[in-house]
């Protein structure tokens, strides 16, 4: 049988942690069993103390001076670590029944998700593919106020995508720190940015705002080149057609949950906690 686990990924200060936080409570709230994991080696507090902390393997603080390493050598260092004892992961995570969700909090250092092919190591190891045999899904934060700078915005739809077909694993994305933007920006184009809609890069040539301030970050994205640059990220997030994000506040319990909703459906978690129908007797008969 499988176990049921959460990747909580994204850049650093995305709200991986906070998100995990209200997810436990949440899981707690309803009465479902969870696991903690942070795997991230510089974090310092909890909310809620992990049930397995790569600390107790690896500090980044021990690594940075021992080593001579700084902060992202140290972290690929810590990471490299944990795949070389990955008993670790295993002894803890092993023993644990299919009605826990495992939640995996991890170090917010972009290149993990983009160029360094450790985190496909490691979801391989706990993948339906590994040993661990877990059903995973990935959950990629992205902090909403990047909406406010559009560039900003698109490059981190890039890294979400550049995780997604790196991992390979079901993928939900997170638009997070919703409560900061509410105000600022309207539901209409809010629901624009959560589809993704690439035209969003594209509109600035038309942009009076944009002319009228040509130093803002908006008019420096409609510049020759980089208009050209634009076109040419909008044509590929286009031809994937697979990124769009849900809207997190953390604040709502009901937005928590139906984030989790989607991260049932996308690891089955709910058809696997449905008793197996007993065998029909008459069909066992027929068997004989
Ligand atoms: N207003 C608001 N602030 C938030 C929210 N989520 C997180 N924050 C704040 O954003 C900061 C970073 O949050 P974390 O949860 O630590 O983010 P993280 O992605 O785990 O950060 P790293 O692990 O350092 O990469 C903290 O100061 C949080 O209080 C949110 O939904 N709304
Ligand atoms: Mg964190």
């Amino acid at each position: 049988m499988s176990k049921f686990g959460l990747l909580v990924m994204g850049p650093a200060g995305a709200g991986k942690t906070t998100f995990s936080n209200s997810l436990i409570q949440h899981l707690q709230n309803t009465r479902r069993s969870c696991f903690y994991v942070n795997l991230d080696p510089a974090a310092e507090q909890f909310s809620y103390q992990p049930d397995l902390d790569i600390r107790e393997l690896i500090t980044l603080e021990d690594v940075m001076e021992e080593l001579g390493l700084g902060p992202n050598g140290g972290l690929i260092y810590c990471f490299e670590f944990l795949l070389q004892n990955l008993e670790f992961l295993s002894e803890a995570l092993d023993p644990l029944s299919e009605e826990y969700l495992i939640i995996f909090d991890m170090p917010g250092q972009i290149e993990l998700y983009t160029h360094i092919p450790l985190l496909p190591s490691l979801t391989q190891f706990l993948s339906r593919q590994g040993p661990l045999n877990i059903n995973l899904c990935a959950a990629y934060l992205l902090e909403s106020t990047f909406v406010i700078d559009k560039a900003k915005f698109f490059a981190g739809t890039l890294s979400a995508m550049s995780a997604m077909l790196m991992l390979e694993i079901p993928h939900v994305n997170i638009l997070s720190k919703m409560d900061q933007v509410r105000d600022m920006v309207t539901r209409r184009e809010l629901r624009r940015f959560a589809n993704v809609d690439v035209q969003l890069l594209q509109n600035d040539e038309d942009d009076p705002e944009a002319r009228a301030n040509p130093m803002a970050p908006d008019a420096l994205m409609s510049g020759g080149s980089f208009k050209q640059l634009n076109r040419a990220v909008a044509q590929l997030i286009d031809d994937f057609s697979m990124v769009s994000f849900l809207q997190l506040d953390v604040q709502d319990e009901d937005s928590v949950s139906a984030i989790l909703s989607h991260i049932d459906d996308a690891i089955q978690y709910h058809e696997a906690q449905e008793p197996r129908e007993p065998k029909d007797e008459q069909e066992v008969n027929y068997e004989d």
